[in-house]
């Protein structure tokens, strides 16, 4: 691992407590309730980590984004819904607003995120637009001093819980960003869907029905809300990436104690070369993925274009995270398959990371795409 300051140092420890102590334990009913984790989200605001890549100029804790991707990692190993919805509204709605955003924007919707007082959700995607967002067919039509939004988005995270929401619809010139707060008229949400996993991360529909939105909202320019929005994707797949790195963690420890305790034929499992080789494979695999995500997080801090490192990352933590959490589950054998050992839900939340904020297929469009620039 890269060295770490005293202060990535003593930022990691705090939230590996935290974690530890009040996230893991609180993961499993909440995954089995369905519950939105407002109690943790609400001791994350508190502790600055809701806006911890934020400047404090801003409300934010203003720390590095290694830092931010090692923290992810941690709230991922603990519980992986949480991570996504921090990963969607710091990586997304803040992030475009940090980049794209005009100072009164900030004001009014930076902040409150950042402190962690708001949840902050990103509308692209439609029934019929999820790979191929330009397919949208949400519509902005031009009205005295601003637009109306009609449409439908889906697979909002946080979708009716979060207090802003990031929505790109069609106008005139093209697809627009626009920053909508929950209470705007016309704007309804539907019912959490019921997904694999990730049960405590309400995803739903948004829907937009004549919603007003005043010009000072728009976002950036007309016509280049997917510039922003694609611009978003890279800071939001990389959190996903650590969130994947996160979840395979978290796995392979259990599966790694597991096989110290368990013994067949005589003797502890890990003796067993089906099972060390297994456990050599997964340790290497989240290594590396890590890695991948830290080289992205550093070339994102320098400020320079990580657009190819978080595909790279993105793709390949997600995979390990699949294939680890299958494997802890198979070194587990039936205790795998029992909720109690917490291996079978690490295995149904790791599935859509290869799927959300751009499935492993577009990863590679985006990378080939990149190797030719
Ligand atoms: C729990 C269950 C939850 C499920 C949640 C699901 C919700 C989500 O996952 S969120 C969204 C997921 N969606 C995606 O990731 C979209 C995937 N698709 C893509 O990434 C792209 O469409 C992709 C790669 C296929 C390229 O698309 P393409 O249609 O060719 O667009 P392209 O012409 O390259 O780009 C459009 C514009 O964005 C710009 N752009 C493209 N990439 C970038 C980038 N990385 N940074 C900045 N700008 C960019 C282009 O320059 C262009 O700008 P302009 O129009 O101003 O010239």
């Amino acid at each position: 691992m890269i060295a770490l300051n005293d202060e990535q140092t003593m930022v990691l420890e705090m939230v590996r407590r935290f974690a530890r102590e009040e996230l893991a334990q609180q993961a499993p009913e909440y995954d089995k309730r369905g519950e939105y984790p407002w109690p943790q989200l609400r001791k994350m605001g508190e502790l600055g980590l809701l806006g911890m890549n934020t400047p404090e100029a801003w409300g934010g804790t203003g720390l590095d984004a290694v830092t931010w991707a090692l923290v992810m990692e941690e709230i991922a190993a603990a519980d992986p819904s949480v991570a996504v919805i921090f990963s969607v509204t710091s990586g997304l709605p803040q992030y475009m607003l940090l980049k794209f955003g005009t100072d009164e924007q900030k004001e009014k919707y930076l902040r409150p995120l950042a402190e962690g007082r708001w949840i902050g959700a990103f509308a692209l995607t439609e029934a019929s637009a999820g790979s191929d967002p330009k397919g949208l067919k949400s519509t902005a039509e031009r009205v005295d001093g601003g637009y109306r939004l009609s449409g439908v988005k889906s697979w909002i995270t946080s979708g009716g819980q979060a207090q802003l929401y990031v929505i790109m619809a069609r106008a005139p010139e093209g697809i627009t960003a626009f920053l909508v707060p929950a209470g705007a008229e016309g704007l309804s949400f539907g019912e959490p869907e019921e997904k694999m996993g990730l049960h405590a991360a309400h995803t739903t529909e948004v829907r937009m029905d004549g919603v007003f939105v005043p010009d000072e909202d728009r976002l950036g320019e007309e016509g280049k809300g997917l510039h922003y929005a694609l611009a978003g994707l890279d800071s939001g797949r990389l959190g996903i990436a650590a969130q994947a790195v996160g979840i395979a963690r978290a796995a392979f420890e259990i599966a790694r104690d597991y096989a110290d305790e368990r013994e067949q034929f005589g003797r502890r499992i890990r003796e067993f070369q089906g099972v060390s080789f297994k456990l050599a494979e997964m340790a290497t695999a989240i290594e590396a993925s890590r890695l991948l995500v830290l080289n992205g997080a550093m070339k994102k801090q320098a400020g320079a274009r990580f657009t190819r490192e978080a595909s790279m990352a993105k793709l390949m933590a997600s995979r390990t995270a699949v294939d680890v959490t299958r494997e802890a589950v198979q070194i587990l054998g039936g205790n795998g398959y029992a909720v109690d050992y917490r291996v079978e839900r690490y295995y149904r939340d790791a599935k859509i990371t290869e799927i959300y904020e751009g499935t492993s297929e577009i990863q590679k469009i985006v990378i080939s795409r990149e190797l030719y620039r």
